[in-house]
């Protein structure tokens, strides 16, 4: 629905002339921003989201959050925990139909809100992008069903689609097979306090991916007050159950993306540079935590400090067999870098990823191939035998994530373009800016003068 750039421009990536030494400010989490949005929708009081995201993902869930009635309003902050000065204050209401959902290809927009709207009075129409239309969302729509919506789905089992709400919903038990995708427990469980019986979502099937982001649901739903049972927590294996009751309006400050941030650590490793990311959480259920692991482990060493994570490379860069179906999203930075490391690496666990914005593992296979690079593609992963690379066009496949690995290894490769860069506008809007501004920190001042 929404209109992608018409011709998508071609992108020098920046050479590094040397080690990189920067400090650079992340915008806040797309699946914090997202959620914290959700959650506030849902409330029986306002609330506030400090530091919010805004990018094209978080901008429609706002948008259609709006679209069914609630108040997003942006304003200049209060508080001194909030020192972008931005905010939005949510203010939540009654939820009505007619409406139409543009999800655009936000995989948390196309899950998340259909739960929501099964509780709105009226009909709630979802379309997005094209790649929406093959993104799995037949669990949602199916355990929707079984807790009591209508929903007319066209297309069996995606978008575009139509859910009926009736102003609520039954909710209680349900089984759904979320091996596709970690977002379907998520969607289920962020609406399940406004259900009548609240719900409990068991997960039948293969492995599921991404269990932080699960995780992170959990913790956000019980920070606005929501009972949750967790398998963590004693329970069942696969088995979540939310207790229906009224969320809290809550003050949340958004820590910044740290998968956004992999980029810019990813810089400190290929050229042996150092890079501060400020406001690191100590504590997080962010995938993206997982960086500080997986790139020392590939040649770095970080440490976490008053002023953030500080990220220092080595100037080697290893292999790494690794298993990432928890942190599937840091794939395709990942294998930017193992395509520049002194010895082979096997990425494991991701089949999920052929799903996601492209098939990431075709387009990282083609895309590093065609620069001379030597990937194979497995059933779950990818094995990738660095060589010698030389520059050419990277395409994006309208997916941030490969136009932010493409930079990476125009870091190391001279002449490497990459193809519609402004997708990373999905969830980085700045990213070619702050890349530049991340190589040349001494000229940030009269670039932004
Ligand atoms: O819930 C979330 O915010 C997300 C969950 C993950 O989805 P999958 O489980 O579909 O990989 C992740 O890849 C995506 O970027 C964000
Ligand atoms: C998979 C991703 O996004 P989405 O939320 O659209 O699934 C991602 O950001 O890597």
């Amino acid at each position: 629905m929404t209109e992608s750039p018409a011709h998508p421009a071609l992108w020098p990536a920046p050479l590094a002339s040397g080690a990189v030494d920067a400090t650079v400010t992340v915008p806040g989490s797309k699946s914090v921003t997202n959620r914290g949005l959700v959650l506030a929708a849902l409330s029986s009081e306002p609330g506030w989201l400090r530091r919010p995201l805004r990018s094209r993902d978080t901008l429609l869930m706002a948008e259609a959050l709006r679209t069914l009635g609630v108040g997003i309003e942006e304003t200049a902050s209060s508080s001194s925990a909030d020192s972008a000065g931005e905010a939005w204050r949510v203010i939540p209401a009654g939820l009505h139909g007619p409406a139409t959902v543009d999800v655009g290809n936000a995989g948390t927009v196309m899950r998340f809100l259909p739960p929501v709207a099964a509780l709105a009075d009226g009909p709630i129409r979802f379309d997005g992008d094209p790649r929406s239309y093959e993104r799995p969302l037949g669990g949602v729509i199916e355990a929707l069903r079984t807790l009591g919506a209508r929903i007319d789905d066209d297309n069996r089992g995606a978008l575009p689609m139509t859910v009926f709400g009736s102003g609520g919903l039954d909710g209680g038990p349900v089984e759904i097979d979320a091996s596709s995708s970690s977002q379907f427990v998520s969607a289920l469980l962020l609406s399940a306090p406004r259900f009548n019986q609240g719900v409990e979502v068991r997960h039948v099937g293969a492995a599921l991916p991404s269990m932080p982001h699960i995780r992170m649901t959990v913790d956000m739903l019980r920070s606005v007050g929501a009972q949750v049972d967790t398998p963590e927590a004693g329970g069942e294996p696969n088995v979540w159950r939310v207790t229906p009751g009224a969320l809290l309006g809550r003050d949340l400050v958004v820590e910044p993306d740290l998968s956004n941030a992999q980029p810019f650590l990813a810089a400190a490793l290929v050229t042996g540079g150092r890079v501060t990311i400020p406001d690191w959480p100590a504590h997080t259920t962010q995938p993206g935590d997982a960086l500080r692991e997986i790139f020392t482990t590939m040649g770095g060493s970080c440490e976490l400090t008053e002023q953030g994570l500080t990220f220092t490379g080595s100037g080697r860069i290893h292999g790494i067999d690794v298993d990432l179906s928890e942190v599937g999203e840091l794939t395709p930075g990942i294998a930017a870098v193992a395509a520049l490391a002194d010895s082979p690496s096997t990425l494991r666990g991701v089949a999920h990823l052929r799903l996601h914005e492209t098939d990431r593992l075709a387009a990282l296979t083609k895309e590093l191939n065609e620069l001379g690079g030597d990937v194979t593609e497995t059933a779950d992963g990818l094995h990738i035998r660095p060589r010698p690379l030389h520059g050419g066009t990277f395409h994006t496949y309208e997916d941030h994530r490969l136009a932010t690995a493409a930079a990476v290894i125009g870091l190391a490769v001279e002449g490497v373009t990459v193809e519609n860069v402004a997708t990373t506008a999905k969830t980085l809007p700045d990213f070619p800016a702050m890349w530049t501004d991340m190589l040349d920190p001494a000229a940030v001042p009269a670039r932004r003068a």
